[in-house]
């Protein structure tokens, strides 16, 4: 029997969907449901981890009626997930313990702030390549396990399972059976030390976390576990966290090469092969992907609110119906002054300043809706600059394209905005999805449907932006921004 498809699960922090790819890699279907998001608390933000795969199930039941396919015509799953996001669960029950603290949920921020001021943050950089802060799980982990009553006790007598999301859906679709992570994801939690590739005892005792609740951790590309659905049995054949895979998804296989994914927030990796580098400039070092035993780095940009940005002007301001309006509305502003710092989760890399907080500078009464839509567009590019700088910073190479993908990817706007202050071409692909793609690609390579030179080949271009501002114009814009940083930060020390 054929099996015709590969279908990608990626589970982001804005939606939930599934996508069938051919063998030929590409999408012939595709589910999106939006997820739901809950802020109960000043800085909290939490999601339900049973609406999360009950969400992720029924894109995928969804897809599965529009390609008119039985469970048997799927020859592999691939995962990618959002990242860091924390998941504690009950291995007899099933059930979470908690709600799932978010990526973005900065209630450990305190916390992390001592460990960055002390000498411990040396070390834990040194094991893990991550900067001590509340977007890891490490401190998660410690706080549901010190605040749900009893759960330390049971963690202690083995019978909770802690698990990012890749984890979580793979426990569900397994059947609660297998209790797995892969090497990105594990990187991510700031327990994990990327050089040796084992969890490490010294972070499990400096953060108080039980090994027994650990996931095994495997590569990205392999038979990783089985789903078990309905009467079939299907391979799970890639896992990666979102970024690692959208990197997989842009084919930048060699040092050297990266991309930026404009999603919820704005991650900017690039591929630094065999090699951890210590950034000089904040800058995260991450696992790239792991594939029969062979790993490759990445250094990382992580740039918090981007996309976000957008769904708060739609569904706080309600200044737009849909993220696409935020385009035109942006092409009718006024020139104006206005500049948005969007630090709703604080200000993630090159700054990490988990205390700062939105601001706005520069209003007076020509401010209006289009102003303000353009002034937060301008910001995820901005911040993307920012990190371009420190990553060349800490290369010694300039950029001379950005590969970019995710949602945001589509606003030209934006795009055209993003060439004029890098000063460099901005490459957008023909397929937007690299994410899901790259999952799907992982799970092919497995299948032998593809090689990594015959993916190498695969990216089309859709569309190349040019710069077209002057110096003069791109240094005062990038001048505004940075005093517009500074003060937020300034803000952000008055309120220590
Ligand atoms: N045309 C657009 N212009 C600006 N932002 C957009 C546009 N389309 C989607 N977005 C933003 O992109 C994000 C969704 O991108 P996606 O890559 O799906 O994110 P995630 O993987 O984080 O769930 C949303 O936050 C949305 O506001
Ligand atoms: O949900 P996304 O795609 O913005 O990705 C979230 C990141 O994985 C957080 O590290």
């Amino acid at each position: 029997m054929i099996k015709k498809w590969i279908v990608a699960f990626d589970q982001g922090t804005t939606s939930s969907r599934a996508l069938a790819f051919d063998m030929e890699g590409h999408v012939v279907a595709k589910r999106q449901i939006e997820t739901e998001l809950d802020y109960p608390h000043f800085g909290r933000v939490e999601q339900s981890p049973e609406f999360i795969w009950q969400q992720q199930l029924a894109v995928f039941e969804l897809l599965l009626r529009d390609l008119q396919a039985q469970p048997h015509d799927i020859a592999a799953i691939g995962i990618s997930n959002q990242r860091e996001t924390t998941v504690i669960w009950d291995k007899k029950t099933g059930q979470a313990i908690y709600p799932a603290i978010s990526w973005q949920d900065t209630r450990t921020q305190a916390d992390c702030q001592k460990i960055r001021n002390s000498q411990d943050a040396s070390w834990i950089c040194d094991k893990t390549g991550l900067l001590p802060d509340a977007y890891f799980s490490a401190s998660k982990v410690k706080w549901i396990l010190d605040n749900v009553e009893g759960a330390r006790e049971q963690a202690q007598r083995g019978e909770l399972a802690f698990g990012t999301i890749d984890s979580w859906l793979v426990w569900n679709m397994s059947g609660q059976k297998t209790h797995i992570t892969d090497i990105t994801n594990a990187s991510r939690t700031m327990l994990y030390d990327i050089h040796r590739q084992v969890w490490d005892s010294d972070l499990l005792a400096y953060f108080d976390i039980p090994a027994e609740i650990l996931p095994q951790v495997v590569d990205c590309s392999g038979e990783l576990a089985i789903f078990e659905y309905q009467n079939s049995q299907i391979p799970i054949c890639g896992i990666a966290g979102d970024q690692q895979a959208a990197l997989f998804g842009q084919t930048c296989f060699h040092p050297g090469m990266a991309k930026n994914t404009y999603g919820t927030g704005c991650f900017l990796l690039m591929n630094t092969g065999k090699k951890i580098i210590r950034s000089h400039n904040q800058l995260l070092s991450t696992v790239a992907w792991r594939i029969n035993g062979d790993i490759q780095y990445a250094l990382e940009g992580s740039v918090f609110v981007a996309g976000s940005a957008v769904q708060w002007m739609r569904d706080a301001l309600h200044f737009i119906d849909n993220a696409a309006e935020s385009e035109a509305l942006a092409q009718n502003a006024e020139e104006s002054e206005l500049v948005i710092v969007p630090a709703f989760s604080g200000l993630g890399a090159p700054y990490w300043q988990g205390r700062a907080k939105g601001a706005v500078f520069g209003m007076d009464f020509s401010t209006g809706q289009a102003e303000f839509c353009r002034a937060v567009l301008q910001s995820l590019a901005f911040q993307t600059a920012d990190l371009i700088d420190a990553m060349c910073s800490d290369t010694g190479e300039p950029f001379v394209k950005l590969n970019v993908d995710g949602g945001a990817c589509a606003n030209g706007y934006l795009m055209q905005y993003q060439a004029d202050i890098l000063n460099c071409p901005v490459d957008v692909p023909l397929e937007h999805e690299l994410t899901a793609t790259g999952a799907a690609y992982l799970a092919g390579l497995h299948l032998k449907w593809w090689d990594m030179q015959t993916l190498a080949q695969k990216r089309e271009i859709a569309h190349l932006y040019q710069p077209q501002i002057t110096p003069i114009e791109r240094q005062k814009a990038l001048e505004k921004w940075q005093r517009a940083v500074k003060c937020t930060l300034a803000w952000a020390d008055d309120r220590a």
